[in-house]
């Protein structure tokens, strides 16, 4: 699991070799531990030099070893044995070195990352805290506002990012490897006292009470509930605080309160998860280790009403040429307005240009011709939607595909009326498109394999969680939601407000309260939906009797609200006034 050679007659060169990731499991450890052991007794070797295998440096801990009985050398210890050596100890960082991969490397003397690679304590995303020292380097070495911004945060830092902050020491466009045996002969015999990390002081503004005061305040306001960034910020207050000793004690006690935690549990069942979804299959035997995507250069969006326009967006972020078609003038100018601005704003948050030249407009349906994708997301409305794609086949050249943004409409339905129903799956988006991760890929019993390929690969590019799905009312998404929304609703009749029921759902930590994401995705879509499932009753809108339709309780709230023409945002009122 961990490989030594001994390379340029001087440097002992310890390669993880734990595929697909490098994780560091008991056998990956307890090989790191015997590699060092021979690297520091072998007289010939004079610097070493710890990377990864397959262009990865360590994706951390184990992520599989947690719940169960683990074993081997722990990997404090061990990254302590690295720090403590004589002879200089350099990283090179392929690809990603997160959580305890990026511990290990500050455990390292020098770190030495290619241009591509991505850092990261990653630990808060999976419930927990980087508990292999992160929480008491990284801040010795960065000072405390920056470790705080990444320990709570977990997000991803270039290289370049990493090399202004301090966290390596050099960035390469070259061999890492190459060059990180080179840095080690040119470090040979040098002295280390300047080089161990957990010897620096903590690096700190005056006023540490005041510092963390407003840091903790936005953590609690940010994290929702969750429990492992407030955790974060007092392992970070221990560095800040204490001797680095102690601070590691902090550390192992606060990640023992986490560890076994629900949270954590759930965050690691997630991550888990999001990668079994990739693993999809369809009731044909087709499978996604069988089926060949088809490359997308080029793509349209039909419909700029709010979900094609966070469409629109996301494609063009993903770096694809979009052609975006809008047929109503007034809708049109407004959706040109709305998609550079988020554009613009998305770009400024990620200090990124806008890909504004991404996107072309147009209001005839004709510009598609050439595309290799078509998502259409007009109106729900199953007999406008079937006039669009009867367009789209004839319009189109051969083999594009064409994704409906259905939410609950038969995407079977909508094949039939196209020349070739295996090109047709559906994409289903959830508001605000250019955000929310889940995709839903809709397939239908005469989808091809390589339409659902497609379909999941684009979405993977655009950053999503692609699930595959079968073609039934709501799909599994708004199957969900419904009796979420359902007992939402009754909440209202029996006395709660909106703002009582959201402000309670963002307490527990939805990003979003039920009422504001149904304004935001628009009334009018349920609405519709109930209207052709029979629900909506005129004149039935209230009394017990009323209640109860199709044998179950029915709250018309939502319907009463549509009667009044108040959507959700885009018509300035819903369940809220904006
Ligand atoms: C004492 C405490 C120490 C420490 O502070 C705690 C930690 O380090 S906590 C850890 C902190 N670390 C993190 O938070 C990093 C978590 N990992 C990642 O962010 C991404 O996997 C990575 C960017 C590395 C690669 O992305 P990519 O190229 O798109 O590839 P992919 O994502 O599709 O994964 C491929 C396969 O590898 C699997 N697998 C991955 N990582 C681990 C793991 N650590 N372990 C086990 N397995 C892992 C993954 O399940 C998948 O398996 P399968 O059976 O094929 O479905």
């Amino acid at each position: 699991m961990a490989q030594f050679a001994r390379v340029s007659r001087s440097v002992g060169l310890i390669t993880l070799q734990n595929p697909p990731v490098n994780a560091l499991s008991a056998l990956a450890r307890q090989g790191i531990v015997d590699a060092v052991k021979r690297a520091l007794s072998d007289p010939k070797v004079k610097s070493v030099v710890i990377c990864g295998q397959n262009g990865i440096f360590c994706g951390g801990a184990d992520i599989k070893e947690f719940g169960t009985n683990i074993t081997g050398p722990p990997l404090v210890p061990m990254i302590h044995a690295i720090e403590a050596s004589n002879k200089p100890v350099v990283a090179a960082i392929e690809g990603s070195a997160f959580g305890g991969g990026l511990e290990l490397a500050l455990g390292c003397h020098y770190r030495v990352a290619h241009s591509k690679a991505k850092l990261g304590l990653t630990e808060v995303t999976l419930g927990l805290l980087p508990a292999a020292g992160g929480t008491q380097r990284l801040p010795r070495l960065i000072g405390v506002p920056a470790a705080l911004n990444l320990i709570t945060t977990g997000r991803h830092v270039t290289a370049a990012e990493a090399l202004q902050l301090g966290i390596v020491d050099q960035v390469t466009d070259h061999n890492t490897v190459d060059e990180a045996v080179k840095f080690a002969l040119s470090v040979a015999g040098k002295s280390l006292d300047a080089r161990r990390i957990s010897t620096y002081p903590c690096p700190c503004p005056s006023d540490v009470d005041a510092l963390f005061e407003e840091v903790m305040q936005k953590v609690r306001q940010s994290a929702r509930g969750a429990i492992a960034p407030i955790a974060c910020v007092q392992a970070v207050r221990a560095a800040a605080t204490l001797p680095y000793s102690q601070g590691m004690e902090r550390e192992q006690e606060l990640m023992a309160t986490l560890f076994t935690s629900g949270q954590a549990r759930a965050l690691q069942y997630c991550f888990f998860a999001q990668r079994a979804v990739g693993r999809w299959s369809m009731p044909s035997g087709a499978r996604w280790d069988t089926s060949k995507p088809r490359s997308i250069h080029k793509a349209a969006v039909i419909g700029l009403g709010t979900m094609g326009r966070g469409i629109a967006v996301a494609l063009a972020q993903t770096g694809l040429s979009v052609v975006a078609v809008e047929t109503q003038e007034k809708q049109f100018m407004e959706a040109k307005k709305m998609v550079s601005g988020m554009m613009e704003r998305g770009a400024k948050r990620h200090g990124t240009a806008p890909p504004l030249d991404k996107i072309t407009y147009s209001q005839n349906i004709q510009a598609v011709a050439d595309v290799d994708l078509v998502i259409e997301a007009v109106f729900e409305d199953m007999a406008l939607k079937e006039k669009v794609f009867q367009q789209l086949s004839t319009i189109c050249k051969q083999g594009t595909f064409l994704c409906t943004n259905t939410s609950a409409l038969d995407v079977d339905h909508l094949a039939s009326q196209t020349r070739n129903p295996e090109l047709v799956v559906g994409m289903h988006f959830f508001a605000p498109a250019h955000v929310m991760k889940l995709l839903e890929v809709v397939y239908g019993p005469r989808s091809s394999p390589q339409a659902v390929a497609t379909a999941m690969q684009l979405g993977k590019k655009m950053g999503k969680v692609s699930v595959a799905v079968g073609n039934c009312r709501g799909f599994v998404g708004n199957r969900m939601l419904k009796p979420y929304l359902e007992q939402a609703l009754f909440l209202l009749e029996e006395g709660a407000t909106p703002e009582l029921v959201d402000g309670a759902l963002e307490e527990f930590g939805f990003a979003l309260g039920v009422f504001k994401m149904s304004d935001l995705s628009g009334l009018d879509v349920g609405w519709k939906v109930r209207k052709g499932d029979g629900l909506v009753e005129p004149g039935l809108a209230s009394g017990p009797s009323a209640r109860i339709r199709q044998g179950r309780r029915y709250s018309p709230l939502g319907d009463l609200l549509c009667e009044q023409g108040r959507f959700g945002q885009k018509t300035g009122q819903g369940w809220y006034r904006y």
